[in-house]
């Protein structure tokens, strides 16, 4: 089959990756053609295709053959005709930040922790936030018991202050909850990012954040997410969507790599990886939103791009109704393959991380793509079944997440050899 490649810059944006050698990028701003069909038949389609367009992080890559994925095509153009930053293009931007700061960080650490009390008092923090783990994400603290004792309560206390942030829209105090609670709180995470913390599950964090190279970016921008869940429940598009999805889970992924580490018999770069687990992040947002559909239907809302709805033929009421139609069946299934990329992605940077971080990140990373099986497997009825992964197969998944994250250490010693 001969293949005429044609690519150039467009007004639109095509969320999606580039991949290059051991090396992942997302690539906005990229149309590219691979002509299959003739006259009227023939068709965009994603495939191999040069660059050339400034990709962030892609000097060097340039005119080089290069795989790109697409999982969305969006107009990311303004009324005035100019391109538009899309929001994976803003978030990588942050990645980007993220990366640079960790290489900084790594070749000078900062000074000592300032943290009131005594150690006693900061070690029962961090038991405390190892019970909160153990009580709400029982699984993955499992994992994280692998980890050794440092890492383990520094992700304890990232996910208590996670579940903290949550708690706030989704709590027993959300319909109290307004922007100014959010800005009080977005103020004590500055505080405690200065060494001065409110109370003692903030001090462990305090802690935390002063040993490993975290940044407060992702943590802010995870506030941030919570005041788009205040004043939004609907999404235009996928690219609305994205941004949703980063600030409220992608961000784990980006507080998290600092902790985990990266493999130092790694070859991949550091902003490859903190894509991946930015994908991970979004690709468990996405399970969950396509997981939950009826139930936020119940409370008014649709995570779900509009515009993809409507090409299926498909509006609100339609979700409010609740009904599973072979339209509905369409469009999940888009949705479901858009996660599944996205999962695929992530599963590319586990094999990166340090050895211990590998089982628990691998084994969370199976549990949640199985949902999707599971929605398939209800016949795409996500209205009022609700898609578990029974504890039989997470029970078949733990030891399969631990022999891949073996032999994904070997891969990476052999290819070291070779
Ligand atoms: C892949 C690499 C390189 C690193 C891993 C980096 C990590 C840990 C990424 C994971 C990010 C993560 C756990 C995001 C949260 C996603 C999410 C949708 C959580 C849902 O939490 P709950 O609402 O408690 O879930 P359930 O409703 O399923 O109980």
């Amino acid at each position: 089959m001969s293949l005429k490649l044609l690519w150039f810059v467009s007004s639109q944006s095509n969320l999606g990756f580039l991949h290059h050698g051991n090396r992942s990028l997302p690539c906005p701003n990229l149309l590219f053609q691979h002509r299959a069909g003739k006259g009227k038949n023939q068709r965009w389609k994603p495939h191999f295709c040069s660059l050339r367009t400034h990709v962030p992080g892609s000097e060097g890559l340039r005119r080089s053959k290069v795989k790109v994925t697409v999982m969305s095509t969006m107009a990311a153009t303004s009324s005035a005709g100019e391109i538009a930053m899309s929001s994976e293009e803003k978030v990588y931007n942050v990645v980007l930040k993220q990366a640079a700061l960790v290489n900084k960080q790594l070749r000078s650490p900062r000074g000592d922790v300032v943290v009131p009390g005594d150690l006693s008092l900061l070690n029962e923090a961090y038991d405390r936030c190892g019970e909160i783990c153990a009580e709400y994400a029982k699984t993955f603290y499992l994992g994280t018991l692998l980890m050794t004792p440092e890492r383990r309560r520094a992700i304890w206390a990232i996910y208590v202050w996670c579940r903290r942030t949550d708690e706030l829209v989704d709590g027993p105090n959300a319909p109290h909850i307004t922007p100014t609670a959010l800005d009080r709180w977005e103020a004590r995470l500055e505080d405690l990012f200065n060494g001065r913390p409110f109370d003692m599950l903030d001090a462990a964090l305090a802690n935390t954040v002063n040993k490993f190279p975290v940044n407060i970016q992702p943590f802010k921008d995870m506030i941030e997410g919570m005041r788009m869940d205040l004043r939004k429940s609907r999404y235009k598009n996928f690219d609305e969507l994205y941004l949703y999805c980063y600030y409220v889970a992608g961000t784990v992924g980006l507080m998290s790599v600092p902790v985990m580490g990266i493999a130092p018999e790694s070859l991949a770069s550091t902003e490859s990886v903190y894509n991946a687990a930015l994908a991970l992040g979004i690709a468990n947002q996405l399970t969950n939103i396509l997981r939950d559909v009826g139930e936020d239907a119940q409370r008014g809302r649709i995570y779900l791009p509009q515009d993809e709805l409507a090409q299926e033929g498909l509006s609100d009421e339609d979700i409010f109704s609740g009904k599973v139609t072979d339209k509905w069946r369409n469009f999940m299934k888009k949705q479901i393959k858009r996660a599944r990329m996205l999962f695929h992605e992530a599963e590319k940077g586990v094999k990166e991380l340090n050895a211990s971080s590998r089982w628990p990140v691998s084994a969370s990373l199976m549990l949640y793509k199985q949902i999707l099986d599971e929605i398939e497997a209800n016949d795409y009825n996500n209205f009022t079944k609700r898609a578990y992964v029974s504890k039989a197969k997470k029970l078949i998944a733990l030891p399969v997440a631990y022999v891949r994250s073996l032999v994904a250490l070997s891969t990476i010693r052999s290819s070291h050899r070779n």
